[in-house]
């Protein structure tokens, strides 16, 4: 029998009882009066969507969840705005995103987290790819759990350090392998303590490892997260084209408005070991550029596919770090490009600006500055 201490327990279980201000369970209905994390629509649609979803999957189908989803108050709205409040050490937070999956976004997040390590810098990486979280094995680090340090009296967590760059995911702890799908909230709030709740110490850069596509945790992170500049990583595939279209908008969104810093076009050709100076552009030629210019940013750098570089990432060590390489010049060519492109756009805005960006998130003024 459904019971409200059960109830009371799910709804713990699943991170969302601060949000509950009142509940009731008369026989199979479940009434439950809860306040949004924010105004918008979309955000009380999917709170919506995912308490039923969760509701149904725990409890079966014949209880009914009568939900009310309140706005929360301005003064509330302020506080969940905080969350967007710059990180302290954390100088950039680079997000690589995709529209589609499988183009090798967490390959090129690897490699171009072990090159700016090269380069001097201090690195960390997040892998928020919840669905299939792959930077535990590029960098070798499967087995590897994160423990607990005391910074300035808080419990925090300590990323995991290979190759120079410090790494979070939630690849990283146990049951990471259990449908966490269903509990949107719960898997952002994992996603937030991992950026906040980690002693990343000083960083010039925090790259994010989006998971792929557009859906509600892009929106939950970059909403709450300053990030300084988006990466979008393609292959010159149309398909895959037509999505970095819609990835790109999502950052360009009024609510959202984070400055797209370029693209980088992977598997651009194909160039056999025995043949080095051969290019062949199986999935087409030139498509990045054309869309690149279309949509008026820059394609920071153009990846071949060579079998090393999923070799590397499958045996946990980023093909960039392989000296003197192909490979290794094109990655430091493209981070270069990255950072000059990070460079112009923090000339055009100043450094707080990527506060504002996210924590205006709602009622930023569009600004097409890249
Ligand atoms: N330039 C490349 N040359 C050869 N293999 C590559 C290249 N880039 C990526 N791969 C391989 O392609 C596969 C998919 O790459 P990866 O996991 O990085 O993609 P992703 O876009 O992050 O995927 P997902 O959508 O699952 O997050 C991996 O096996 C990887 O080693």
């Amino acid at each position: 029998m459904l019971t409200k201490d059960k109830v009371q327990a799910f709804l713990t279980e699943i991170e969302v009882a601060d949000l509950v201000h009142n509940f009731q369970v008369m026989g199979n209905d479940v009434y439950i009066d809860m306040t949004a994390h924010s105004p918008a629509m979309h955000e009380k649609k999917k709170l919506e969507a995912a308490m039923k979803q969760a509701f149904a999957s725990e409890f079966g189908e014949e209880v009914v969840l009568k939900l009310k989803i309140a706005s929360p108050e301005p003064s509330e709205v302020q506080q969940s705005q905080i969350k967007g409040k710059q990180i302290k050490g954390i100088q950039n937070i680079i997000a690589i995103a995709s529209g589609k999956g499988g183009v090798g976004k967490s390959t090129v997040a690897a490699n171009m987290a072990v090159t700016l390590a090269k380069m001097g810098f201090k690195v960390g990486i997040l892998d928020a790819d919840i669905y299939g979280p792959s930077i535990p094995t590029m960098f070798d680090t499967v087995e590897a759990k994160p423990i607990t340090v005391e910074v300035e009296g808080k419990s925090l967590m300590k990323p995991i350090e290979n190759y120079g760059v410090k790494m979070l995911s939630i690849g990283y702890f146990s049951g990471s392998n259990q449908a966490v799908v269903w509990r949107g909230p719960m898997a952002s709030k994992a996603l937030n303590q991992m950026i906040r709740d980690a002693a990343w110490g000083e960083l010039d850069f925090l790259l994010i490892d989006l998971p792929p596509g557009t859906g509600d945790i892009h929106l939950s992170i970059i909403q709450e997260v300053p990030v300084t500049g988006a990466v979008i990583v393609s292959t010159p595939q149309h398909v895959a084209l037509a999505d970095v279209r819609k990835g790109i908008a999502m950052f360009q969104m009024e609510s959202i408005n984070i400055p797209v810093l370029g693209l980088i076009e992977n598997m651009s050709y194909f160039t056999p070991a025995e043949l080095p100076d051969n290019k062949y552009y199986i999935f087409g030629n030139q498509g990045a550029q054309y869309l690149a210019e279309d949509l008026g940013i820059p394609v920071l750098g153009e990846i071949p596919l060579i079998q090393s570089v999923r070799e590397a990432g499958d045996v946990g060590r980023p093909a960039a770090l392989q000296e003197g390489s192909v490979i290794a010049d094109i990655y430091t060519k493209t981070t270069q490009n990255m950072i000059e492109s990070l460079v112009e756009r923090n000339k055009q805005l100043p450094a707080t600006e990527a506060v504002k960006i996210t924590t205006m998130a709602g009622c930023a003024p569009k600004n097409k500055k890249v």
